[in-house]
């Protein structure tokens, strides 16, 4: 371990000593899991007029989640007098009247996310939600957040924090949970939030955000290797406009009939994009490739990450280790029919 990955360490756990988690185990607090995911099957085609790519896409959640803590009080609060927040706040609302304290803690992630609240997923989620209801009156919502997820890793991790954080809020102000306005803010949001409302394995298409239907989830071993370095998804999509590779006809059809998520080809096709912009990503697939205990691997999404399928979890163990030794984060896990979802 790098002298620097330990101090951050050590202000990490110096960090949660002082976390007192009974500010959030009151009657009004809520758990909410976030679970990563990986695409079975990612196929990009042309970009369309609003900019985005067409995309079809086979996403199956995993185990592996972000924990997320919630909790909301109906009461004022009032604006620090030079009017400058903290970086662990942001307000937002119709109104101006929603203020959130957003706590993030580093749960083993290879590199911390340190994005300011009102960069965070997590904070457009409850802006956009109380916009989109029209609530006006002043709000505090806190929200503690433990990243077990790394971040531009394909995985999907702010997606799904965000679809979480859609559940619980929309539990906190009473909506019904299949109000029609949690899946709208979900989809404007950004494609992979909406995967997250349903979890399992779904098929989707559009730019990746329509449901289409759900596909019976794989629950096999799945080992997670990310390379140091992350991919921007906006650069991998650029990057394939450079190549643009199409999608085999047959491949598609077999996509769309399938029921089952272990009938779905392996494929991908912002690969090579994502090779290209991070050479790292080719070593990782070489190893896996060669590794006599993987069925299958791919990249995830837009990568950093590259998922590999064992037949037992021992293998996904012996095989994370494996990976961990040559300098890169990896994780055993297994695919799962979890979706964003609040425990209580
Ligand atoms: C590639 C995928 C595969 O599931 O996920 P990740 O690997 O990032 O998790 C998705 O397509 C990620 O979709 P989404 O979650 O909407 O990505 P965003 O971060 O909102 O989009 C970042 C940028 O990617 C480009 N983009 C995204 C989706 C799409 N169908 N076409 C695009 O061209 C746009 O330039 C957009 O501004
Ligand atoms: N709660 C969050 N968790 C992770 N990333 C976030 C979050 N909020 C904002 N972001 C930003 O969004 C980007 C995309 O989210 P990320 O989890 O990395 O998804 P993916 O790896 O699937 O593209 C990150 O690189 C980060 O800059």
């Amino acid at each position: 371990m790098s002298q620097e990955s330990m101090n951050v360490n050590m202000i990490e756990a110096a960090r949660d000593a002082q976390w007192d988690p009974a500010r959030f185990l009151g009657p009004n607090y809520l758990r909410l899991i976030a679970p990563a995911k990986v695409n079975l099957f990612l196929g990009i085609g042309a970009t369309r007029a609003d900019g985005r790519h067409e995309a079809t896409t086979v996403m199956q959640a995993l185990l592996l989640h972000d924990t997320l803590y919630l909790n909301t009080k109906a009461e004022p609060w009032e604006m620090p007098e030079d009017s400058t927040l903290p970086p662990w706040q942001a307000i937002g609302g119709p109104a101006g009247n929603v203020l959130v304290n957003l706590d993030v803690a580093d749960k083993g992630t290879p590199l911390p996310l340190q994005t300011a609240a009102a960069d965070n997923l997590v904070f457009q989620a409850v802006d956009a939600l109380c916009r989109a209801l029209g609530w006006n009156s002043p709000l505090q919502v806190s929200i503690r957040l433990e990243k077990t997820i790394p971040h531009q890793a394909g995985l999907g991790g702010g997606s799904s924090d965000a679809a979480a954080v859609l559940v619980g809020l929309a539990q906190k102000l009473e909506l019904a949970a299949n109000d029609e306005r949690i899946s709208e803010v979900a989809q404007a949001l950004g494609t992979d939030v909406a995967f997250f409302l349903k979890g399992g394995a779904a098929l989707l298409d559009g730019a990746g955000e329509n449901f289409v239907h759900q596909l019976a989830p794989l629950k096999v071993p799945v080992v997670l290797v990310k390379p140091e370095g992350g991919v921007s998804t906006a650069a991998a999509y650029q990057a394939f406009d450079q190549q643009p590779d199409a999608v085999p006809p047959a491949l598609l059809a077999q996509v769309e009939a399938a029921a089952n998520a272990a009938d779905v080809p392996l494929f991908n096709n912002l690969d090579a994009p994502a090779r290209q912009l991070l050479p790292a990503i080719a070593e990782v697939e070489e190893m896996l490739a060669s590794h006599p205990a993987v069925r299958g691997h791919l990249l995830c999404g837009s990568g950093a990450c590259v998922f590999a399928i064992t037949k037992t979890q021992a293998d996904a163990l012996a095989l994370a280790a494996e990976a961990g030794k040559r300098g890169w984060w990896a994780r055993a896990t297994s695919g799962s029919p979890l979706r964003a979802c609040a425990l209580g």
